[in-house]
């Protein structure tokens, strides 16, 4: 019964694969508001359930200490993801965006937090969903996630993306994750990467070494006026793929003007006609090193959107290369999502050791997507 709660929710399921009789689309109908569950979830007795307002520094550091102390390892469990206050704030609150989504469960004696779900409206996606390790397997993920799920149906949504590490019922498409070393030392000294056979490390250093300045004519940071721009060259390109977000002018200014420490965005101008060719980005995700003596915190960066017209897209990866090397960061991770395949081996990624499956809520495909066919990034 290792899926008992998946299989009472309205996805995929896996004796279901395969069976074209099945209508893509909606798997339940919306219910009216009267149907909806009007008051919370119970909760096991010791526990109650709070609404984390996240604008407050108190809440949000209680959050942000949750998550980084019990949020996502790798499989050795030698990293764990240290999302910033920062960027916390950014990723709950785009536009739309709801508070009562931003879901906390707090022991009643001591008050301490021990578990936390969100969603966030993006033409809907969930996302952060962590439970302490100490309550693990007290089934509390079961009843967090229908209570997400409850207040999302109460603002009439009736879908929801996500993705896990895990093979949950029954991902849409299964990612492969690649990483570029900027810093082959560091990553080699916390157990990151290894030593490739035969290479020594000043050689490792010498094969990963890159430009000082990026080589693009017209490569500049994206800035506010540029948002209407940039949000056309999006919309059209991601026009193209099976699952992709629907970005208006308010979205692409909240998820892709430049934050500093969260997301980076980054354009091609054609120096004569200003016109706005190329785009890419990536958002700002460390990960705490776990009993390494010499480090701390891992400052990884992690793909985002990119749209190549005119510049080859392996010319304006390599690019953002450059700007992340600039900014100190140690390593550049990806998915093979969207046309990434294209440049990953040939701008020296390396193959993580894990894959990131796709979900979708209360949806059905016919069949699963590629990752090339995924336009669909999630933080
Ligand atoms: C290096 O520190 C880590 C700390 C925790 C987990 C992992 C492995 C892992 N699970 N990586 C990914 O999921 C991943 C690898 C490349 C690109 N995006 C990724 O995940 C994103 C998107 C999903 N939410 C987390 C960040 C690595």
């Amino acid at each position: 019964n290792r899926h008992k709660f998946w299989e009472t929710q309205p996805v995929g399921q896996f004796k279901e694969i395969g069976d074209t009789s099945l209508p893509e689309g909606p798997i339940e109908p919306p219910k009216l508001l009267s149907e909806v569950k009007q008051e919370p979830y119970n909760l096991p007795n010791l526990y109650e359930w709070v609404t984390c307002n996240i604008d407050s520094e108190e809440m949000c550091a209680e959050v942000y200490n949750l998550l980084t102390n019990n949020y996502v390892e790798d499989d050795e469990n030698m990293f764990r993801f240290n999302y910033s206050k920062e960027f916390l704030r950014w990723a709950l609150r785009p536009p739309g965006y709801f508070k009562s989504w931003h879901i906390g469960v707090r022991v009643k004696s001591s008050k301490k937090l021990v578990a936390f779900i969100t969603g966030v409206p993006a033409r809907i996606r969930v996302n952060f969903l962590c439970v302490h390790k100490k309550l693990r397997s007290k089934r509390l993920a079961p009843v967090m996630i229908k209570e997400v799920t409850r207040r999302v149906h109460l603002e009439n949504i009736w879908q929801a993306a996500y993705t896990a590490g895990v093979v949950l019922p029954t991902p849409v498409s299964t990612c492969q994750y690649w990483h570029r070393s900027l810093n082959p030392k560091k990553l080699i000294d916390v157990g990151f990467s290894r030593l490739g056979a035969r290479m020594t490390m000043s050689r490792t250093i010498k094969l990963y070494k890159l430009p000082e300045s990026t080589v693009t004519p017209g490569f500049r940071k994206m800035e506010p006026h540029d948002v209407p721009a940039v949000t056309r060259l999006l919309r059209e390109y991601l026009s193209q793929f099976a699952i992709a977000p629907d970005f208006d002018e308010n979205d692409v200014e909240h998820w892709l003007l430049p934050k500093e420490n969260v997301v980076d965005s980054f354009l091609v101008a054609s120096p004569e006609t200003h016109e706005i060719t190329d785009f890419c980005s990536f958002y700002t995700l460390p990960s705490s090193i776990l009993g390494n003596p010499n480090y701390s915190t891992l400052k990884a960066a992690y793909s985002y959107y990119n749209v190549s017209t005119k510049t080859p897209l392996l010319q304006l990866m390599n690019d953002a290369l450059i700007v992340a090397k600039q900014k100190d960061f140690d390593v550049f991770n990806a998915l093979d999502v969207m046309q990434n395949e294209s440049f990953l081996k040939e701008l020296k990624f390396g193959p993580g050791d894990g894959k990131l499956h796709y979900y979708l809520y209360n949806y059905r495909i016919r069949q699963a997507v590629l990752p090339s066919e995924l336009g669909l990034v999630l933080l």
